[in-house]
């Protein structure tokens, strides 16, 4: 049977077929990137122009109190609570993700007295690895980097906070969030886990293992739009010995009051800074409302017959790349990536065919499958462009080479 014969059959016994209508995807193109910027709702533009034209343009300020402004980033945390395995008062959506490790690295440095180490994973996405460096500059911390086997080896009675992301950005390889909380609590350190490439796409429980603290995107695959708000978790056993550096008016315990001195918020409010963004909220809530609908079981069921389903008709097509992803699906995260000396290339081959995937440095070519908007017709169609631009060697068309984007 061909690909494309079993692709239609699949689809046809998808349950989340239908969730596709809900997403605005253009004409001729084949998305394989929501794994860096989630496709876009159809409802996000007709709730964005309610709260710009009634809650700001007529509400004006009365909206903080009339249009739940002031909530927001509480309420929109609580429903990402339940895709991580969190109670809904833990998980709150605020600034950027690189933002929220800061705060909750230094949280973890004071809470941990005599204790200065954060170990994390080399290769770890550049941004987690930077705020640990940030507050080494400050003379805070002490950055200890391990490779992914020699993770537990490292850790020692200096550490403070292990630091890892659970899906990993390039390989999609997902790390056993259980054993390690655990190897790292054994220890006497914190843990404190980046969610970015998992949220709305595996399960994550957060609760079931004990966590102390996450984070992760917005803009991925809860599909909040570009420079979404991320989140921040705090497990509650935390919040009475939470302390925060980013001491902001938001994260006041009243912040009407205007006092000259800071008093945390009780709970997890404490981790606000400044005025939310209510415009950036109010997408990401439509996200996340739409992928709570759908169910991360659900998602990550599908997600995982799609990566399969990609596989097998790249094999069946005869193309030969190396992936370096775990085989396993059960494994890895909503991605396959794939390594080629020319991945720059192939990757500008196969978006000029209108399947947009990326690149990331040095040889990767990295294809996400979120699963609320693909179908396997999509799968079987750009596993077969895959093939061809490699068979074809199209890819090495000069135009294709030249570096001329960067993400
Ligand atoms: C694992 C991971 N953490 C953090 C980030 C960055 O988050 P932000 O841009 O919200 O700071 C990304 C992607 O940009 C990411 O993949
Ligand atoms: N945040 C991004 C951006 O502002 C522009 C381009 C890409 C991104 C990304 O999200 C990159 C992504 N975190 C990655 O996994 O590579």
């Amino acid at each position: 049977m061909t690909a494309e014969r079993r692709a239609a059959e699949f689809d046809a016994a998808d349950p989340l077929a239908g969730y596709r209508e809900r997403f605005t995807l253009p004409e001729g193109v084949i998305y394989l990137d929501g794994n860096s910027l989630g496709a876009l709702p159809k409802t996000t533009p007709e709730v964005l122009r309610c709260v710009v034209k009634k809650e700001w343009g007529e509400g004006l300020i009365r909206s903080w109190n009339s249009a739940g402004w002031f909530e927001a980033a509480g309420r929109v945390g609580a429903k990402i609570a339940p895709l991580v395995g969190a109670a809904p008062q833990e998980v709150i959506a605020c600034d950027s993700t690189s933002v929220n490790l800061f705060k909750l690295i230094a949280a973890a440095l004071q809470m941990c007295p005599g204790r200065k180490v954060i170990l994390s994973e080399s290769g770890n996405f550049p941004t987690d690895l930077y705020m640990i460096a940030g507050l080494e500059a400050q003379g805070l911390a002490t950055r200890r980097l391990a490779e992914r086997e020699r993770l537990i080896d490292a850790l020692d009675s200096d550490v403070a906070l292990l630091l890892l992301t659970h899906v990993h950005y390039k390989t999609g390889a997902m790390h056993d969030m259980a054993a390690l909380t655990r190897a790292a609590h054994e220890a006497g350190a914190l843990v404190l886990w980046d969610l970015s490439h998992s949220t709305g796409a595996v399960p994550v429980d957060l609760n079931g293992a004990s966590v102390d603290f996450a984070v992760g995107c917005g803009y991925k695959y809860l599909c909040g739009g570009p420079g979404a708000p991320a989140f921040a978790f705090v497990a509650e056993r935390h919040h009475p010995s939470l302390s925060q550096p980013l001491t902001g008016w938001f994260g006041h315990a009243a912040p009407f009051a205007f006092s000259d001195d800071y008093a945390p918020a009780p709970g997890i409010e404490q981790l606000l800074c400044g005025t939310s963004p209510v415009l950036g909220l109010a997408a990401l809530e439509v996200g996340v409302d739409l992928i709570a609908e759908i169910g991360v079981g659900r998602l990550h069921q599908k997600s995982q017959a799609l990566s399969e389903f990609f596989l097998q008709s790249l094999d069946a097509q005869g193309a030969v790349l190396e992936c370096v992803s775990p085989p396993d699906s059960g494994a890895r995260g909503s991605q396959l990536s794939f390594r080629h000396p020319e991945a720059y290339a192939i990757c500008q081959a196969l978006i000029a065919r209108g399947v947009i995937g990326d690149f990331r440095d040095p040889d990767v070519l990295r294809l996400g499958f979120a699963p609320a908007y693909l179908s396997f017709a999509d799968i079987a169609a750009a596993a077969g462009h895959l093939a061809a631009v490699l068979a074809s060697g199209e890819w090495q068309r000069p135009a294709f080479s030249q570096r001329t984007t960067v993400t």
